[in-house]
């Protein structure tokens, strides 16, 4: 089995996130884990399931300009936060926005503050309505990873993660 997680990150909570899935998916099966902004060179035909995450950026997916606006946070005389190297480059959003037709299954995530999804919103639910309405199948629920107000991720998220990967493994199993 093939399996390609695509992650778009500001701060790196999102990638350890995504490495953390590919974790538990290695135990399984094959994994490429690629930043979106080099997603597009993928030829998502030849994976049997692609999983697609981001950051949560104004209760949705992450757009150019609040992309920017995380370049600028991190820049703060107070901060601690340390911007990825390829922060500004095209993210989740237009990535899914490039893709034609698919077919095949995939599943959403997302890292957001921890509250109650209808103060924090979250960028998997739009995620997963795009990777469908691309024509791919969902085999899981949304799922999200927790930061906290330092925007770290909390403890015990990359072990979730880990255990969200593998049990999209035994999903996609049962399902063949
Ligand atoms: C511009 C901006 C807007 C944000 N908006 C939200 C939001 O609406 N809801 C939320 O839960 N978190 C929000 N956050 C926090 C991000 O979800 C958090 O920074 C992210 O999960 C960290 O992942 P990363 O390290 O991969 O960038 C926002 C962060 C930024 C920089």
């Amino acid at each position: 089995m093939q399996v390609l997680v695509v992650y778009e990150s500001m701060y790196g909570n999102t990638r350890h996130v995504a490495e953390a899935i590919a974790k538990g998916i290695e135990a399984g099966a094959t994994v490429k884990v690629v930043a979106a902004a080099d997603a597009k060179n993928e030829n998502l035909a030849t994976y049997d399931l692609v999983v697609a995450g981001g950051p949560t950026h104004v209760h949705g997916m992450s757009r150019a300009s609040t992309r920017h606006g995380a370049v600028e946070a991190a820049e703060e005389p107070d901060s601690t936060l340390t911007v990825e190297p390829d922060a500004e480059s095209e993210g989740v959003r237009e990535w899914l926005a490039s893709l034609g037709s698919a077919t095949g299954d995939a599943a959403a995530f997302d890292t957001r503050y921890d509250g109650p999804v209808l103060f924090t919103g979250r960028a998997s639910k739009s995620i997963a309505k795009k990777l469908g309405k691309a024509g791919f199948t969902l085999i899981a629920d949304p799922e999200s990873f927790l930061v906290d107000k330092q925007t770290a991720l909390e403890a015990g998220e990359e072990e979730r993660a880990s255990q969200w990967g593998r049990s999209l493994v035994q999903e996609k199993r049962s399902r063949s």
